[in-house]
C-alpha cells in the first residue's frame, strides 16, 4: 500500500506533527469531536480501496466472505475472511460517538496504514468505513504469542526468542525513527507469527505521538506490562520509548519462562512492579547475553534502560542476526505436537 492509499488525504507530513488526535484521555485535543469527525470523513474517502498483489481495487463490503472468528479484543473482533481467494484478518471496530474510542480506532488505522513499508509490522490491505463500524483488512497471521504459549504449554526456546526479539525491536525502532510514535502496548498478544515463521507487531490503538521524544499520558496500555514509572501515581512526568523497552523485557521473560513473571491480583502485581526488584532470567538456564539483555531492559530507572540503537547493537541481537534459526520449522513442529 502506498502512502496516499491510507490516510494520505490528511496531508500527512514527515515530521512529528500529529495527524490524528491522540487517544490520550487528558490530551488537549481530547473531546474534540469536530476534529475526529473531520478525520473520519477524510479516511472515508479511501474506504473500500484494497491494495492487493501490487494493484489497488475498489471493493464492496459484501465481497468479503466470512470464514471464521479469530478473537476478540477491547476494541473489537477479528475474523478470518476471504476476498477473491485472498485470505485476510478483518478487525471490526464499532463506530462510536465517544471521541476517545473513535480516536483509538483512527490511531490504529493511521499507524497500520503508515507502516506499509515496515516488514516487521502487520500489513494492511485497506479498510471499510460504514455507518456502523470500521473494518481493517490485514494480512492473516497464524497466531499471537500469548495464544501460542497457552497452546504449547511450554517456554519458547532462546534461539527462537532471539529471532523474535530482532523483529520486535526493529518494528519499535521503525515507529520511533520514521514516525515519532511509541507503541505503548507491547505484550505477547500484540506480537503475531505467521506460518512461515515471520514475526510482526500489531495493535496500534493506543500508540502515542512523541513530542520532543516524549509521550504525555499515563493512562493507556495494559498496566501489567507497563514500566514502574507509568504506574507510579506520584509521577507526573512524561515518559519515552524506554517505557516500551520495559514492556519488551517483561514480554521476553514471559516467553522464555512460559509464564508472566508476577502473581496475585492485578493490584498485587502492579504493586510488585512498582516496589520489587525486577524479574531476571535464571543464568543457569539462559545465555549470559540473553540474561544481560533482559536485565538492562528491566531497570527500574528508565534512564538506565537502552534505546533501540543500543538494543540492536547488543551481543544477543547481533549473535541471533547471524544464526540460521528456522522459526518456520519450529513453529510447524510445536503446532503439530500440540494438536
Ligand atoms: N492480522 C491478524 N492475523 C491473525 N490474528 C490476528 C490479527 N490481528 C489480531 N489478531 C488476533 O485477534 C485477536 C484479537 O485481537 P485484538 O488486537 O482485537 O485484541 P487483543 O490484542 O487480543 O486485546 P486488546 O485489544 O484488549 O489488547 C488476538 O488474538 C490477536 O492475536
Amino acid at each position: 500500500m502506498d502512502r496516499n492509499f491510507g490516510l494520505g488525504g490528511l496531508n500527512i507530513s514527515d515530521n512529528a506533527t500529529p495527524r490524528l488526535p491522540s487517544p490520550e484521555p487528558h490530551h488537549p485535543s481530547r473531546g474534540n469531536n469536530h476534529n475526529v469527525q473531520e478525520l473520519l470523513e477524510v479516511a472515508e474517502r479511501n474506504s473500500g480501496v484494497l491494495s492487493l498483489q501490487g494493484a489497488k481495487r475498489k471493493a464492496e463490503l459484501k465481497e468479503l466472505e466470512f470464514v471464521e472468528d479469530i478473537g476478540h479484543g477491547s476494541c473489537g473482533t477479528v475474523s478470518k475472511c476471504s476476498y477473491q481467494s485472498v485470505t485476510m484478518a478483518v478487525k471490526t471496530m464499532p463506530r462510536t460517538t465517544n471521541s476517545y474510542e473513535m480516536s483509538r480506532i483512527l490511531m490504529d488505522l493511521d499507524v497500520i496504514c503508515l507502516s506499509f513499508d515496515c516488514p516487521y509490522i502487520v500489513r494492511c490491505f485497506g479498510y471499510f468505513i460504514t455507518s456502523y463500524d470500521v473494518r481493517v483488512c490485514m494480512e492473516c497471521m497464524a497466531t499471537c504469542l500469548d495464544r501460542l504459549l497457552v497452546r504449547i504449554q511450554k517456554p519458547i526456546p532462546e534461539d527462537i526468542i532471539g529471532k523474535l526479539s530482532i523483529s520486535i525491536i526493529k518494528a519499535l525502532h521503525y515507529l520511533k525513527t520514521k514516525h515519532q510514535i511509541m507503541h505503548r502496548d507491547v505484550k505477547p498478544s500484540n506480537i503475531l507469527l505467521d506460518w512461515s515463521g515471520v514475526i510482526k507487531l500489531c495493535d496500534f490503538g493506543i500508540a502515542g505521538r512523541l513530542i520532543e521524544s516524549r509521550a504525555h499520558s499515563k493512562q493507556a496500555g495494559c498496566p501489567l506490562y507497563m514500566g514502574p514509572e507509568r504506574l507510579d501515581p506520584n509521577n507526573f512526568n512524561s515518559y519515552d520509548i524506554r517505557s516500551d523497552v520495559w514492556s519488551l523485557g517483561l514480554t521476553l521473560v514471559e516467553l522464555a519462562t512460559g509464564k508472566y513473571p508476577y502473581a496475585g491480583t492485578e493490584f498485587d502485581m502492579m504493586t510488585k512492579i512498582m516496589n520489587d526488584e525486577p524479574p531476571r532470567l535464571n543464568p543457569g538456564k539462559f545465555s549470559p547475553e540473553f540474561c544481560h539483555l533482559v536485565e538492562i531492559c528491566l531497570q527500574r530507572d528508565p534512564n538506565n534502560r537502552p534505546n533501540y540503537d543500543q538494543l540492536l547493537d547488543h551481543p544477543f541481537i547481533k549473535y541471533h542476526e547471524e544464526q540460521d534459526t528456522d522459526v518456520e520449522e519450529w513453529f510447524a513442529n510445536v503446532m503439530g505436537d500440540s494438536d
